[in-house]
């Protein structure tokens, strides 16, 4: 006889073998792809899919630390499933060619579907391939080798302001803070072209409001199993965040109000001009179909992708340079020699090509953007096998920037390996800290020029010094950008002239 209890818990199992036998159906494709990788074998759980082993081997269920140890105990390349969405995760920088550089390969993974929720779904980053072509052509206008020209003196002078701010620490201890509030106003500045003094009280709240809403995004991309709706209305960090991104939306409104209002004043300045600041050609983009709330979506994209991403390469990049006092002497040496006291700028920063390999290697080592994700959309065939259409690629560019094959004395801090004449023994894809192909970072040359000027210029004024000794110390985590889950220690020494 059945009572109601044993009915309902027939009924659950049931439905779960239903549920999996067409879930077995729909991806048998995908599956017989996955059945020569490693981690075939473990089992998809419902909602967690295989992420569950992060409970298992007692880790965190962030992708760098997960993916570490499984790249260490299992190999590559390897099967993920982050819920029922199917990961191929290669190390392989072949097959990493053929896979980012193909046309059906271009738009995002369903990974970044919590991310999409702060950054909206209507932002370059994030846009499907037929409207994003046509975004991304017109806001390439924005970073032109002539743009970027223009802006060399304003980050040089901004790094002027950086390097007086550290002195006047006196070697008390330096904080990501630092950097970021620098990065920031440059790519105000920049980037947006927005008149920094016009608008400080709102940018300096704006960018307070920025950072608190990314370390919330790292908080919830590691509990990717609430829901975003759930967390946003009912959890406190979540109805916390809601406020923040609110209040950030009221400044930003503010600001595009104002430049419309100049913009409408002049409507052949965008058409006529050549030199347009990345914000005028957002505002002027197909004004019928973006709305306010799309422009907003991509100020709040570019400044993301723009600042969070360059501030850990100084903060890190100057860590890293502080446990290693002889290359911070080669640095010197070179920026003393090509340039002495001095401006940086487009006339001289060709010739500092140590200082290039150098961040060029701490990227290597600690990429902001440790990985990213993609759906395929056609059966790929990427050298001997078809990865089928409807799986995702997860790029773990924090491990391929370590594989042994690719990198000799892959853990050694080498800037060497990024000088000129060695820039052929270096393998095509194994090396991505701004992506590879048609989708890659639109603004690696912006950050570029801003970073390799700070460099030069924090090298010349200060030594650096820390009581960490190698990057293993750090105990990395990662949302959309990587960072430490504890302080870091630097400081900032005033070099005195000799
Ligand atoms: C060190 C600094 C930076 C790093 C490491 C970095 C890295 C990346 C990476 C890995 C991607 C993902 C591409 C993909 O999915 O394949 C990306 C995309 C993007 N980045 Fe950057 N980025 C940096 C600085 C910047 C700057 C300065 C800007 C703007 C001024 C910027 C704007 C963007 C945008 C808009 C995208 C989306 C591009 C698209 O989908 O077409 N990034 N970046």
């Amino acid at each position: 006889m059945f009572n109601a209890q044993s009915l309902l818990v027939s009924s659950f199992w049931l439905s779960l073998l239903l549920f999996y036998l067409r879930f077995f159906y729909v991806h048998r494709k995908t599956f017989k792809f996955a059945w020569n990788n490693k981690g075939f074998f473990l089992p998809v759980l419902p909602v967690v899919g295989t992420t569950w082993t992060a409970l298992v081997i007692g880790k965190k269920p962030d992708l760098i630390t997960l993916g570490s140890w499984l790249y260490k105990h299992v190999g590559a390349p390897i099967n993920t499933w982050i819920g029922h969405e199917y990961h191929y995760v290669t190390l392989n920088a072949d097959e990493l060619k053929i896979i980012l550089s193909h046309p059906k390969c271009l738009n995002k993974s369903r990974l970044y579907n919590d991310l999409q929720n702060f950054y909206g779904k209507n932002s370059l980053a994030f846009l499907a391939q037929e409207e994003w072509k046509a975004r991304r052509k017109h806001f390439l206008k924005g970073f032109k080798p002539i743009i970027l020209k223009g802006f060399m003196g304003t980050f040089y002078g901004y790094s002027c302001e950086l390097a007086e701010e550290l002195k006047g620490l006196n070697g008390a201890l330096v904080s990501y803070e630092h950097m970021h509030k620098f990065v920031f106003t440059t790519f105000c500045a920049t980037a947006m072209g927005l008149d920094i003094k016009k608008f400080a009280d709102e940018l300096i709240e704006f960018g307070n409001l920025r950072e608190k809403i990314e370390q919330a995004i790292g908080a919830k991309v590691v509990s990717p199993f609430i829901p975003y709706s759930i967390w946003i209305n009912f959890f406190p960090s979540g109805r916390r965040t809601a406020e923040y991104m609110e209040r950030s939306k009221v400044i930003i409104e503010k600001i595009i109000r104002e430049r419309k209002i100049e913009l409408e004043k002049n409507q052949e300045y965008v058409a006529n001009n050549n030199e347009v600041p990345l914000l005028d050609l957002i505002l002027s983009y197909n004004q019928e179909i973006m709305t306010d709330e799309q422009t907003y979506q991509e100020m709040v994209l570019f400044a993301s992708a723009a600042i969070e991403t360059s501030s850990y390469v100084l903060y890190f990049g100057f860590i890293i340079l502080a446990m290693h006092p002889d290359i911070q002497e080669i640095l010197y040496n070179e920026v003393i020699r090509e340039i002495g006291d001095q401006e940086i700028s487009a006339k001289n920063i060709a010739r500092l090509k140590y200082t290039e390999a150098t961040i060029c290697e701490v990227m290597r080592l600690v990429p902001s953007v440790p990985f990213i994700a993609r759906i395929i959309g056609d059966d790929i065939d990427i050298g001997g096998k078809v990865i089928p259409k409807g799986a995702n690629i997860l790029v773990n560019i924090y491990l391929l920037h370590r594989v042994a094959e690719y990198w000799e004395n892959p853990e050694k801090f080498d800037p060497a390996r990024f000088l000129p004449e060695n820039l052929d023994k270096i393998k095509p894809f194994s090396y991505m800290p701004f992506s590879q192909g048609p989708r890659d970072c639109i603004g690696k040359q912006h950050a570029m020029t801003l970073l390799k000027i700070t460099f030069a210029n924090m090298i010349r004024n200060f030594k650096m010094l820390t009581k960490h000794k190698s990057v293993d110390e750090f105990d990395l985590s990662s949302s959309i950008t990587i960072y430490s889950t504890h302080p870091l220690d630097l400081h900032f020494a005033t070099r005195t002239k000799s």
